[in-house]
C-alpha cells in the first residue's frame, strides 16, 4: 500500500516565492502540532496554515475544524508545557500560599480549561462520526479512534475476560489525559530538535550540501507537499544526521537513549524521526537556507526539558 503524508502548508504558489527571515524553532512547533493533532486525534489544527497567514499576504481559510483559533491553541500547549512544571515540582501548600506560585498555577488551571474543552469536543465530534458508521465496517485508524472503541463492540481484539477492571470501555477523562499526554510529550521534542539540526546543519556547508543532493535524488519534482512514506526511508544521509544529533553514541538497539528505553520507551519515536525527515525534504529541498548570524551560539533554554529559545534563519526559494 503507498503511503503518503499531505504537508498541512496550502500548496499555494504565494508559498514557493519565500524569500524571508523566520524562526525556525516557531515554525516547527506548529508543524509538529499540526502532525500530532491528525495523527492522534484525525483533527485538523492548521496551525501552518494561519502561521502562513501571518507571513503571507494571501490568506488561506480553515474550516470544518474543533480548533476555532490556531494561534490561540498553540499558545495554550505551550502554557500547558511550562505550566505543568509548578505541579511537579511544587507542593501543593506552595500553590496555595506563595503568591507568585499561586498565579502561575491559576492560570495554568485556567490554561487546561481551555484545552480541555477543545479535547472534549474533539472526542465528541469523532464519536459522533463512529455513531454513524455500522458496526463491522472499517474505521479510520488513528489513536482517538482506537481508544474510544477499545472495549466496545467495534473492538476486534476485545476479550472479555470477566474483570471488570480491564474490560471496560475507556472513559472521556482518561481518553482526554491520552490525547494531552501525546500534545505535552511530541510538540516540543520534536520542534526543538528539529531546530538543533537546522543549526548544526547550516554550519557545516558540507553535511547541507550532502543533505540536498540526497532530497534531490529522491524527491525529483520541487513540489514536496504530497510525500511518500517510503520515499522518506529512503533518505540515509539525512537519517543518520538526525541519529547523529539525537545521540553520538554508536548505533545499537539501546543506543538512542533520547527516546528513553525499556517499557516506557517513547512511544512517538517512530513519528518524531518521520515529522524530523518530512521537515528536513520541505525545509532543505525547496529552499537555501542559511543562519542570519553564523556566529550566534544556540539559544538553548534548560528547565524540565532543554528546549531552544528561537532559531532566525535566512530562506529563499532554490533555483
Ligand atoms: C524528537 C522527538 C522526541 C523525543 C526526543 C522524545 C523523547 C522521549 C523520552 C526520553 C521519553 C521518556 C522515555 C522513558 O521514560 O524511558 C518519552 C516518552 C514519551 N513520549 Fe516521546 N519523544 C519525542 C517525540 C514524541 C512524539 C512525536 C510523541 C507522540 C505521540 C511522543 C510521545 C511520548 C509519550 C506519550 C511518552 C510517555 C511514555 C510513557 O510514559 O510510557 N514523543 N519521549
Amino acid at each position: 500500500m503507498e503511503t503518503s503524508v499531505n504537508f498541512i502548508l496550502p500548496d499555494h504558489e504565494e508559498f514557493y516565492k519565500w524569500s524571508l527571515e523566520t524562526d525556525i524553532t516557531k515554525w516547527a512547533l506548529r508543524f509538529a502540532c499540526d502532525m500530532i493533532t491528525i495523527v492522534v486525534t484525525g483533527e485538523r489544527s492548521y496551525l501552518m496554515a494561519s502561521y502562513y497567514n501571518i507571513l503571507s499576504n494571501k490568506k488561506v481559510k480553515n474550516s470544518n475544524t474543533a480548533i476555532e483559533d490556531p494561534e490561540r491553541f498553540i499558545q495554550g500547549i505551550k502554557n500547558h508545557l511550562s505550566g505543568f512544571t509548578y505541579f511537579l515540582y511544587f507542593s501543593p501548600f506552595l500553590h496555595y500560599h506563595i503568591p507568585f506560585i499561586k498565579d502561575q498555577v491559576k492560570a495554568t488551571l485556567k490554561n487546561w480549561d481551555y484545552l480541555f474543552k477543545i479535547i472534549d469536543l474533539i472526542i465528541e465530534k469523532r464519536r459522533k462520526e463512529i455513531e454513524e458508521i455500522l458496526v463491522g465496517d472499517e474505521l479510520r485508524n488513528d489513536m482517538l479512534i482506537t481508544l474510544i472503541v477499545t472495549n466496545t463492540v467495534r473492538d476486534i481484539n476485545r476479550t472479555n475476560n470477566g474483570r471488570d477492571n480491564i474490560s471496560r470501555p475507556i472513559t472521556d477523562d482518561k481518553i482526554r489525559a491520552n490525547l494531552l499526554d501525546s500534545f505535552q510529550d511530541g510538540i516540543d521534542t520534536t520542534a526543538n530538535t528539529f531546530s538543533f539540526i537546522v543549526y548544526y546543519i547550516c554550519k557545516h556547508h558540507h553535511v547541507k550540501k550532502k543533505i540536498v543532493d540526497e532530497i534531490d535524488s529522491i524527491f525529483l519534482s520541487k513540489t514536496f507537499f504530497h510525500l511518500k512514506y517510503d520515499d522518506l526511508l529512503k533518505l540515509e544521509y539525512c537519517d543518520a544526521i538526525i541519529n547523529e544529533n539525537l545521540n553520538n553514541k554508536v548505533r545499537n538497539k539501546f543506543s538512542l537513549l533520547t527516546f528513553g528505553g525499556g517499557l516506557r520507551i517513547c512511544p512517538g519515536r517512530r513519528l518524531a524521526i518521520i515529522e524530523l525527515l518530512f521537515l528536513m525534504v520541505i525545509l532543505f529541498g525547496k529552499y537555501e537556507v542559511e543562519l542570519v548570524d553564523m556566529n550566534a551560539p544556540l539559544k538553548v533554554k534548560s528547565k524540565a526539558t532543554t528546549t531552544c529559545g528561537e532559531l532566525p534563519i535566512k530562506i529563499k526559494l532554490r533555483k
